[in-house]
């Protein structure tokens, strides 16, 4: 007897998007319009749709598909990763204090040092690799715990079950949110290992192509699903009619995606920890955390750092790639490659980021699904290149 939906294994939910439509049309149509005609006045405060700020029904199809692909019970989209992250701080009051990762993404720590100026939110930055640090850190004055694993760029695992746990017996009221956008559903569950709000920047892996610009918020908490909805409608940050529709698309092959990056990954971490680099992947067994990472995740992912020594040599490594272009992001079908302490990171106070030992010299590569001889060959020779180029200067 077939499953019930529900029941599908992930890889068929992902492929399998429910939608009804009159035409019978295969794929969910495209509402782009803004507003929703009401059958009569009295029927407008029923209606399920009215404006497309509150809702539109291509948004609505995302959204119960992500729901059933996450495994959870709400799940809101909205037009980018730091969206996200501004709807969930958005519920904080004045002196709430959060405890966050010190190598957040640069632009979560940017945000986050913006609502302590503005409106007097308390930050409290540590290595949340440090289990007892952490523990020590998350008190009954705590009100929300953002955590990232493996963190970008620098390939960091944090135990998000114990942080969790830990958080919540010492204050039940803390919203303890993860940012998976490294992982994805497919590879990590948030909200199984005990974290009340999952998000990620769509803009990566989910959509896959590098053509729009999305975030994914997930809870089964009632409560925070009505805040989460309260803000997203009050401020307009809810993801555009075709965005939804083109993340629909784009999800279909996250899975068969993600599966050739991972492959390339690995192989590349190994060519680069054989070329003498210092390599940064979960994926390895020198990772000091690999063991950690594997008993919360299905895969490594596809992004790793490694250092080469020398500021100048990073450079000219960057700059010999053909393949791998030289962009922020990642998560996308094609290989980049970049200097996180001058791009991706760069709204980070150069002090802060010297406070806390970043690397100058780390390159991250963020892995696509082109031929792997290539990527070795590509990367290869601009190693070659940059040797020569620096050599005679280190
Ligand atoms: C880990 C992480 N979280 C959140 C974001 C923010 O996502 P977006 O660029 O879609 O706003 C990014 C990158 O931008 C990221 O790398
Ligand atoms: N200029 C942008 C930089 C975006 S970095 C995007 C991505 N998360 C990454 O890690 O590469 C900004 O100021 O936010």
């Amino acid at each position: 007897m077939a499953n019930s939906s529900k029941d599908y294994r992930i890889n068929t939910r992902i492929v399998k998007v429910a939608h009804k439509d009159g035409n019978k049309a295969s794929i969910p149509p495209i509402y782009q319009s803004t507003t929703f005609k009401a059958d009569s006045i009295g029927s407008f405060s029923t209606q399920d749709y009215d404006y497309t700020r509150s809702g539109n029904p291509t948004r609505t199809v995302l959204q119960n598909h992500l729901a059933s692909v996450i495994n959870c019970k709400y799940v809101y989209a909205v037009n980018s990763g730091m969206a996200c992250l501004d709807v969930i701080l958005s519920n904080l009051k004045p002196n709430d204090e959060v405890v966050a990762g010190e190598d957040l993404y640069g632009g979560s720590d940017r945000l986050l040092h913006f609502v302590e100026r503005k409106h007097s939110i308390k930050i409290k930055h540590f290595d949340t690799t440090n289990l007892p640090l952490m523990k020590s850190a998350i008190t009954k004055k705590t009100n929300l715990v953002l955590l990232e694993s493996p963190t970008n760029p620098l390939i960091n695992v944090v135990d998000v079950k114990a942080i969790a746990a830990h958080a919540h017996a010492v204050n039940p009221e803390c919203i303890v949110v993860f940012d998976n956008t490294m992982m994805t559903p497919l590879l990590m569950s948030p909200l199984e290992l005990g974290c009340d709000i999952h998000y990620e920047s769509a803009t990566k892996y989910l959509n896959g192509h590098h053509d729009i610009m999305a975030g994914v918020l997930a809870t089964n908490r009632d409560d925070l699903a009505k805040s989460l909805f309260y803000v997203i409608n009050a401020t307009g940050s809810g993801l555009a009619p075709f965005d939804s529709w083109l993340l629909i698309r784009g999800l279909k092959t996250l899975s068969i995606r993600l599966e050739r990056e991972q492959q390339n990954c690995m192989t590349l971490a190994t060519f680069l920890q054989n070329k003498g680099f210092s390599v940064r992947y979960t994926g390895l067994k020198s990772h000091p955390q690999h063991d950690l990472h594997f008993s919360q995740c299905k895969g490594p992912g596809a992004v790793l750092s490694f250092e080469t020594g020398n500021i100048a040599l990073s450079e000219a490594i960057i700059k010999n790639c053909e393949i791998f272009s030289t962009t922020v992001s990642f998560g996308s079908v094609s290989s980049l490659i970049s200097l996180p302490l001058k791009m991706s990171h760069a709204s980070i106070d150069k002090k802060v980021l010297a406070e806390r030992n970043f690397p100058q010299d780390l390159i991250r590569l963020c892995v696509g699904i082109e031929d792997i001889q290539d990527l070795i060959d590509d990367l290869d020779h601009a190693i070659l290149l940059a040797k020569r180029e620096v050599g005679p200067k280190l």
